[in-house]
């Protein structure tokens, strides 16, 4: 019988409502202490205070597996006004999540909380189980006060089988933008894919997702970045005329393109390489994928390959997302092919 990492849903659904909590907290404060990144990408204390939040729960749980996270801890070890933020949310946030420490244990030191943080060192690859984290995904979105997403998944021998993701900042029914804000989505391979509001109590199963079944394309929507750097949207334009779709995009940051997909608040997410040497990152679309998959979709690369997240850290040997109802994914793909194509003529 096929397993069902029932128990790692569970673990990867608490360990993402820590974490959320915490990014919430540092959501509404007026200290952020983002930092720059090589690549010029900000970091936030959020960012580092997740990671640590949810590698910890991760490893109390299963302490054999691996993490591939986003983040480390080089910052906060060479910067004690950083790492005191840090360390603050963390134990707040700890505090706050009392009832789950059970199951996935508190963090007691800010020296451990570092090695945490630095245990998402992991190179990935094709054998064995190794999580990938992105503590806050949408950093840029989190800043300005739109989407983001603590994300979780597992992997076991390159597949991803589980997913959790936390956006603190969606609301819980569309159709009520101005209601209840902060979602948990989760799923795992052949069990569905289910929403419920982050703060309800830990016992409630949660609602069903699937996408929405698109009978005529030009009446579908895109659901697309924030960041034009991030996706060509001059492309995406073009895509959209060819395939007769009028509505505008619905722009966001994060995977919570992916969750809101996957709960039919919008039909296709696509991103479309802007740089020949960008490398996707397996963090960035883990958990997303899984969702829509097990909400009713496919998700391929701009070629319609199968997204391979067992060759280390990044999605190196794909190019872009397109995720779509499997019914229309072929002919969103054609359509992507063929204006992808005139770029390289
Ligand atoms: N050049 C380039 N191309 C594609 N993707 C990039 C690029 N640079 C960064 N990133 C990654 O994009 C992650 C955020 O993606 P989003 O879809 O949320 O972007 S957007 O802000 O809505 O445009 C963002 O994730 P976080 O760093 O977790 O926020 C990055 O990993
Ligand atoms: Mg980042
Ligand atoms: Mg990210
Ligand atoms: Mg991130």
């Amino acid at each position: 019988m096929a397993a069902n990492y029932a128990v790692e849903r569970k673990i990867a659904e608490l360990a993402v409502r820590r974490a959320s909590i915490l990014t919430n907290k540092t959501f509404h404060s007026l200290v952020k202490g983002t930092v720059s990144k090589e690549d010029k990408s900000p970091v936030t204390i959020g960012d580092f205070g997740a990671q640590s939040a949810v590698i910890g729960a991760v490893l109390h749980a299963f302490p054999g597996d691996a993490v591939v996270g986003e983040e480390d801890a080089d910052v906060l070890r060479q910067d004690e006004n950083t790492r005191t933020l840090v360390w603050d949310l963390v134990k707040g946030a700890v505090e706050e999540s009392a009832a789950l420490n059970g199951e996935i244990g508190t963090i007691q030191t800010a020296e451990e909380m570092m090695d945490l943080i630095d245990r998402g060192n992991s190179e990935g690859g094709p054998k064995g189980r190794i999580w990938a984290l992105d503590p806050i995904d949408g950093t840029k979105g989190f800043l300005r006060g739109g989407q983001y997403a603590v994300c979780l998944a597992l992997m076991v021998d390159g597949e991803v089988v589980v997913g959790a993701m936390g956006c603190p900042n969606l609301p819980v029914d569309p159709a009520n933008p101005d209601g209840e804000r902060g979602v948990l989505f989760s799923t795992a391979k052949g069990a569905g894919a289910i929403q419920k509001p982050l703060n309800s109590s830990l016992d409630v199963e949660g609602t069903p997702i699937a996408m929405n079944k698109v009978t005529d394309l030009s009446q579908a929507s895109f659901c697309e970045s924030v960041e034009a750097g991030h996706s060509s949207h001059g492309q995406q334009a073009a895509i959209a005329k060819a395939l007769g779709i009028t509505k505008d995009s619905v722009r966001m940051d994060s995977q919570a393109k992916y969750g809101s997909i996957a709960r039919g608040d919008g039909d296709i997410y696509l991103r479309l390489p802007t740089s020949k040497s960008y490398q996707e990152k397996i963090w960035d679309h883990a958990a997303g994928k899984l969702l829509v998959e097990e909400a009713g979709g496919v998700v391929t690369d701009s070629v319609g390959k199968t997204l391979d997240f067992s060759i280390g850290r990044t999605l190196r040997d794909n190019k872009g997302v397109v995720a779509a109802e499997k019914d229309v994914h072929q002919q969103v793909l054609d359509a992507v092919m063929a204006e992808l194509s005139k770029a390289s003529l």
